[in-house]
């Protein structure tokens, strides 16, 4: 006869590759049913997102073929995104679990591009994803999405956010000549600006909000960064920046401010030529892999260098969406998942951190 207790320590073997905790003791395991020797659960995983899903599944399976007596396993697998919050954030956003920043050293490197299809991707995988495009000196996450400046209406009082391809989206674009006063004005009414756009907004619930920030390593950038109670940052980079060491500044910024960062992600990496297929890195190889290895920072993926992904971007049409099976698309499929991935375990860190902290009040 099989027993509940003997499941559960076959599973506590099973250990989630990111978070480095037993599968039994995070709580991903659920409704266990045993009926003589039929046997089922449920597997609940992190994030739909996580590139590790497939190997943990495989793992429950092969754990529990190990038990004998069961002639028959029925097993269910969901996924619900763990929350990353700090305490700030369950004033300003109680609807929201995860706030990623997309940041870069500099302009130009496809910081927007890179966030409009990390949400995009991300949202194909079944999170439920917002993106609020904070840049106030071009705004372009509506051009890139092919929304027209009159998406956002007001209903009670509150911004609803305008919908695309299965996106929550809010952007300064919206407001263009605001906008555009917005770029003269200095840190502090922006990020009172943006405090607004941030909890003035109907997002119900959301999985992730995908926050692209203004460039480089100003006033602004920082103060926005700030005003937000960020999960993690992503920082975008191109193999120039990164021999110019502008992204390194980025990091730096952003380690002195305390707020955590995900990883970097290489923008522009490598071109495929149509004739041979191979990959030719035009600037160089690995230049951001190497840079986070040495600064210690996760490397979550490069993007090549393609003129579909600039006309999709510049079209409206991100490639994303236009043609989601091509390689392109799963270069930034693989980037998604592992943000997904270092999501989580940021999110995981928190709550510890949330529950000491709530602890130490009592
Ligand atoms: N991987 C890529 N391949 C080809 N073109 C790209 C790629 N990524 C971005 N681009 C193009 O480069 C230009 C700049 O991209 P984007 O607007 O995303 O940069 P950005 O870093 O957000 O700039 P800024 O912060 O100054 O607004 C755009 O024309 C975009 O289509």
């Amino acid at each position: 006869m099989v027993t509940v207790d003997q499941v559960l320590s076959t599973l506590g073997t099973v250990i989630d590759p990111d978070l480095k905790k037993d599968i039994v003791s995070m709580g991903m395991i659920k409704d266990v049913e045993i009926n003589g020797n039929d046997l089922k659960f449920t597997l609940e995983l992190t994030t739909p997102a996580c590139p590790f899903n497939d190997q943990i599944e495989q793992d429950v399976r092969a754990a529990i073929a190990k038990i004998k007596d069961i002639s028959k396993f029925d097993l269910k697998v969901t996924a619900k995104v763990m929350e990353g919050r700090s305490l700030s954030m369950d004033e300003m956003l109680p609807t929201v679990k995860n706030i990623i920043g997309v940041a870069s050293g500099k302009g130009g490197v496809g910081k927007t591009t890179v966030s409009v299809n990390l949400a995009l991707a991300l949202a194909q995988t079944g999170a439920k994803v917002g993106l609020l495009d904070a840049d106030i000196y071009g705004p372009s996450v509506p051009l890139m999405l092919g929304m027209g400046k009159s998406a956002m209406e007001v209903d009670n009082n509150k911004l609803q956010p305008a919908e695309s391809h299965g996106l929550k989206v809010v952007s300064f674009g919206f407001f263009a000549d605001q906008a555009h006063q917005a770029a003269i004005y200095r840190g502090p009414i922006i990020s009172g600006i943006l405090k607004q756009f941030l909890v003035d907004t109907n997002w119900s619930d959301l999985d992730y909000l995908i926050v692209d920030l203004p460039p480089g390593t100003g006033d602004i950038p920082l103060t926005l960064a700030q005003t937000i109670p960020i999960t993690g940052i992503v920082v975008v980079t191109t193999p120039q920046e990164v021999a110019s060491n502008i992204a390194v500044k980025a990091f730096g910024m952003f380690q002195k401010l305390n707020i955590p960062i995900m990883g970097v992600i290489e923008n522009m990496s490598y071109f495929v030529c149509p004739n041979c297929t191979s990959k030719h890195y035009i600037f160089g190889k690995e230049g951001a892999k190497k840079m986070s290895e040495t600064h210690n920072l996760p490397f979550l993926g490069e993007i090549p260098l393609n003129p579909g992904i600039m006309e999709g971007s510049d079209s409206g049409k991100p490639v994303l969406v236009t043609d989601p099976n091509s390689v392109l698309s799963q270069a930034f499929m693989v980037v998604a998942k592992n943000v997904a991935a270092r999501c989580s375990m940021l999110a995981s860190q928190l709550s510890e951190e949330m529950k000491a902290e709530v602890a130490t009040q009592k």
